[in-house]
């Protein structure tokens, strides 16, 4: 898969060299490519942003830049392409969105300021062929720009991609795989500051393992998050 980050900071993006996704860049797994929106600026300031229409705080992108940086990137890229953009004003980032982002050929983040970049930038990327734009939110809080969100969405879809993972087993009993949270888990010692490991577990009985674990999941789900309890069926 192929990833593209735009972002007037992409020294943030450094930390993708280390760790999983590193080593997936490596064995050309990912193809991670950051993008200064600086470089499609054609004034001695390398101005990005101008104070927004109708008044109010704060400062609004410029299309231009994002928009010769998007020629460069997106003209002819392959069918299937996704422009996702980091906003509080989009739809809720899941694991479902994750696994659904991973199947694209190639995603391109476009990290604004929070107060936003021009809308006629999403509306023209609309327009291009071959893109599909999703304003995708991280959670209901404001983040001074879209860096940290793209951050953690790459890393949520990069290890779905296959081989990212060593073991594919691991990313099935993950909290959100199945809608529910995951149970608890233990290792060694089994007993630990008097803390013991609950004896089911010990037993070797897999059967009554897997129940205990369901279990566990649905006592979790319910005290933590009922919201994604599937509706009771009458
Ligand atoms: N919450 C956010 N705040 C600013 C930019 C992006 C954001 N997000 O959630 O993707």
């Amino acid at each position: 898969m192929r990833i593209d980050i735009v972002t007037i900071f992409p020294e943030f993006f450094s930390v993708l060299d280390v760790s999983l996704l590193g080593r997936a860049r490596q064995q050309r797994l990912l193809d991670v490519e950051v993008h200064d929106l600086r470089d499609f600026t054609h004034d001695r300031h390398r101005t990005v942003d101008d104070t927004p229409y109708g008044g109010g705080a704060g400062m609004v992108m410029k299309p231009e830049p994002w928009g010769e940086a998007l020629d460069a990137i997106l003209d002819g890229t392959p069918e299937g392409t996704v422009m996702v953009v980091p906003s509080p004003a989009g739809r809720p980032f899941t694991q479902r969105e994750a696994r659904d982002l991973a199947l694209a050929p190639r995603l391109v983040f476009t990290c604004g300021r929070y107060e936003g970049i021009d809308q006629r930038v999403i509306d023209h990327a609309a327009t291009r062929p071959g893109v599909e734009v999703r304003e995708v939110s991280l959670g209901d809080y404001v983040l001074n720009g879209g860096e940290v969100a793209a951050m953690a969405m790459i890393e949520a879809v990069g290890r779905l991609v296959p081989g990212v993972v060593g073991n594919p087993e691991s990313l099935t009993e993950e909290s959100h795989e199945d809608g529910l949270l995951e149970y608890p888990s233990y290792t060694k010692p089994s007993v630990w500051r008097e803390h013991e490991v609950p004896p089911i577990l010990l037993s070797g009985n897999h059967g009554a393992i897997e129940a205990w674990r369901r279990e566990q999941q649905l006592e979790r789900t319910r005290r933590v998050r009922p919201d994604l309890l599937p509706p009771a069926t009458d």
